[in-house]
């Protein structure tokens, strides 16, 4: 059928399973051309087709809502929620969000990104329902990866307390970006082999009323039969003991085990959790084959080969960069440890792990836990470095306060994927980490101006002793400078002047020194002077080099790729006030007080003004005229 024809779910209530086949078929087609144009999450999509087929079939979109955990898997449910004219502009400027999106589509319930949220959100919707006494499912789709996020299972306590009819979907694919890692990944492994659990059940109860009529060796083999079947069934009871009722596992490809089951929970009273097992990247052979997590969210690609069409970089991936050099330190100091919240492919953890496999520590979507580990690991004189990106340390904002700043720990945090990351969009921009840190006491928070003071940063970092300290560094690659074999220690807060300057001073930091240094080299061919600073510490500032630049009274812009409201420029404001320095001019060019969306970072910075004909522009206004010398007649 033409997909673009779609207008809403409705046609499939009509469709045969062997029609529902030919459009799986079409629905995967579909995916792996159009994202080889535009890049996306193409593996958790292709496990979902199936599933999100046969949801929409059984239940009555937006009625019944569902909630789609993460979301990077709900191009399927967009397609079939008549968006599928839109994949063109997927993830880009002002196109198709790779996420749900309440303002694109009413079957979009609940917006996501961060992982985790869904059994919350489902249960707020299900309580508002009781309450208002309507009749609609809800329906949280959660993948085996977002379920060991905290979040959940809070979620999943206070669900199978309170006993309100709800149909939880674990969409289980083993995988969560890497291979999915824990305790509860293998409960889950139990049941995919334990086979259906309810008829396990049954089988055991008749099992267990027949052995004490046989006697010798059969009663020993049926004895290991029950002991085996109870250890498998374990799991399942697992879920029960939550106060669930477990279906499962479910051929979450298997058009008649999908609906006998959906069936079966939309007549359930109470918690129903429907355990589907599904194959991450299904149809598509190189994605489908994939073990560590390439094809979890990519750029283009050629479809016959699966190679991916890289863009032209110069520098190393900074989040290499970083986790390279913490490497290099680790194999001289045995107490550096690496600590990452489900991200070991993302921050490139994957040498570090490979050398000292006892020394890495993937502790599954869990950034809260991370962060504290990692206090506790200080505590006991390790160096742990938690990488950890800038969007995701939100979710252990107090565990950075209250257990390694207030403790003064010497936790080093690698805040990657600092800045705007682009096509992920509003909930992934890492652009709130300055102003949620540079106020907390003990904290020290730096950026590089490129990898070779990067790589120095680092090593600042491991060397440092007094406490917690941050490196932020942007998603892609460095500028390509040459690195210094020899690593330095750079002293913490100084900063450094880039370029000289005596009518403004530009204090900036990271991915926005090139565009500092780009209108200087602009306004110097209108006989101005700009002075470009490099504050790669963003706290603590250079307040000897403040006070020298203040007592100058020339203007001062400050200049961050992040939010304005209490970022980089207010600490710079603050001193101003602080020091009575009243004379100065000063300007902030950053973030405005909106959420960022998708696009390339290069729109979106245009988007907001973040462009050197902007800084030229405010320079020029900030800078008083030379008076014109009057020639006397
Ligand atoms: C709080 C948070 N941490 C990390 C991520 C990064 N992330 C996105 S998808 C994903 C794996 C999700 O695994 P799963 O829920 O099993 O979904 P699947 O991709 O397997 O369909 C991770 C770690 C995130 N989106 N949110
Ligand atoms: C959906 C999600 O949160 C991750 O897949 C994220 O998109 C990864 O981001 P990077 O591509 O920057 O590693
Ligand atoms: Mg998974």
């Amino acid at each position: 059928m033409d997909l673009l024809s779609i207008k809403d779910p409705s046609f499939l209530k009509k469709l045969s399973n062997n029609d529902l086949e030919k459009l799986s078929a079409e629905i995967r087609q579909f995916l792996i051309e159009k994202l080889s144009e535009t890049g996306g999450h193409i593996g958790p999509n292709l496990g979902v087709v199936e599933l999100t087929v046969a949801l929409h079939k059984v239940f009555d979109s937006p009625k019944d809502k569902f909630i789609w955990d993460v979301g990077h898997q709900s191009y399927v449910h967009k397609i079939l929620t008549g968006r599928a004219n839109e994949f063109d502009t997927l993830r880009q400027y002002k196109g198709l969000c790779g996420f749900p999106k309440r303002n694109e589509s009413e079957h979009d319930v609940w917006e996501t990104g961060h992982s985790s949220t869904s059994l919350s959100a489902a249960m707020g919707m299900v309580i508002a329902r009781d309450l208002k006494k309507t009749n609609e499912h809800v329906i949280p789709v959660i993948g085996d990866g977002a379920l060991t996020g905290g979040m959940a299972l809070e979620a999943l306590n206070h669900i199978g307390h309170e006993q309100k009819d709800i149909i939880v979907v674990l969409n289980d694919n083993e995988m969560s970006i890497a291979p999915n890692v824990g305790a509860l990944h293998n409960v889950l492994g139990r049941l995919r082999t334990a086979g259906k659990y309810q008829w396990v059940k049954d089988e055991l109860e008749y099992l267990l009323k027949k052995i004490p009529a046989v006697g010798g060796k059969l009663a020993s083999t049926a004895e290991r039969v029950k002991d085996s079947l109870k250890y498998m069934l374990v799991s399942g009871v697992f879920f029960e003991e939550l106060g669930f009722t477990y279906l499962g596992p479910i051929d979450g490809h298997n058009y008649e085990d999908l609906f006998e089951n959906l069936q079966y929970a939309k007549k359930t009273s109470g918690p129903v959790l429907l355990h589907v097992i599904t194959k991450k990247g299904k149809g598509y052979k190189p994605a489908e084959t994939d073990t560590i997590g390439t094809w979890h969210g990519t750029g283009p690609y050629k479809i016959e080969t699966g190679d991916f069409l890289k863009p032209k970089v110069v520098g190393p991936a900074w989040s290499k960069l970083v986790s390279d050099t913490v490497l290099k330190l680790a194999r001289e100091d045995e107490r550096i440890v690496a600590v990452t919240p489900a991200m070991p492919v993302g921050s490139k953890l994957e040498a570090f792990a490979e050398e000292f496999p006892d020394r890495m520590f993937d502790v599954g979507i869990a950034e809260q836990h991370a962060t504290t580990m990692a206090a506790g690991l200080a505590t006991q004189n390790m160096k742990p470095f938690l990488a950890i990106y800038s969007t995701f340390l939100q979710r252990a904002y107090d565990q950075v306060v209250h257990d390694i700043c207030r403790q003064n720990l010497n936790v080093f945090i690698g805040i990657d994927r600092s800045g705007l990351v682009g096509a992920d969009g509003e909930t992934h921009q890492g652009v709130f980490d300055i102003a949620f840190l540079r106020h907390l006491p003990n904290m020290v928070l730096m950026m590089a101006k490129d990898e070779n003071e990067g790589q120095h940063l680092v090593n600042t970092a491991l060397k440092y002793n007094d406490g917690p300290i941050a490196l932020r560094y942007a998603r892609g690659n460095g500028i390509g400078v040459k690195m210094d074999e020899e690593l330095k220690e750079i002293p913490i807060g100084t900063w450094e002047v880039l370029r000289e300057g005596r009518d403004a001073v530009i204090l900036t930091f990271g991915t926005t020194i090139e565009m500092a240094i780009e209108a200087a080299e602009n306004l110097a061919k209108q006989g101005k002077s700009i002075r470009v600073v490099n504050a790669r510490f963003i706290k603590p500032l250079d307040e000897n080099m403040l006070h020298e630049i203040f007592t100058e009274h020339i203007p001062v812009l400050t200049i961050e790729e992040a939010v304005l409201q209490g970022g980089f420029g207010s600490a710079v404001l603050e001193f101003a006030q602080e020091n009575n320095y009243y004379q100065t001019k000063i300007s902030r060019i950053g973030i405005p007080d909106r959420f960022i969306e998708h696009g390339s970072v290069s729109k979106l910075l245009e988007e907001i003004g973040m462009t050197t004909e902007n800084v030229i522009t405010q320079l020029k206004a900030m800078i008083p005229e030379k008076e014109k010398k009057v020639l006397r007649s």
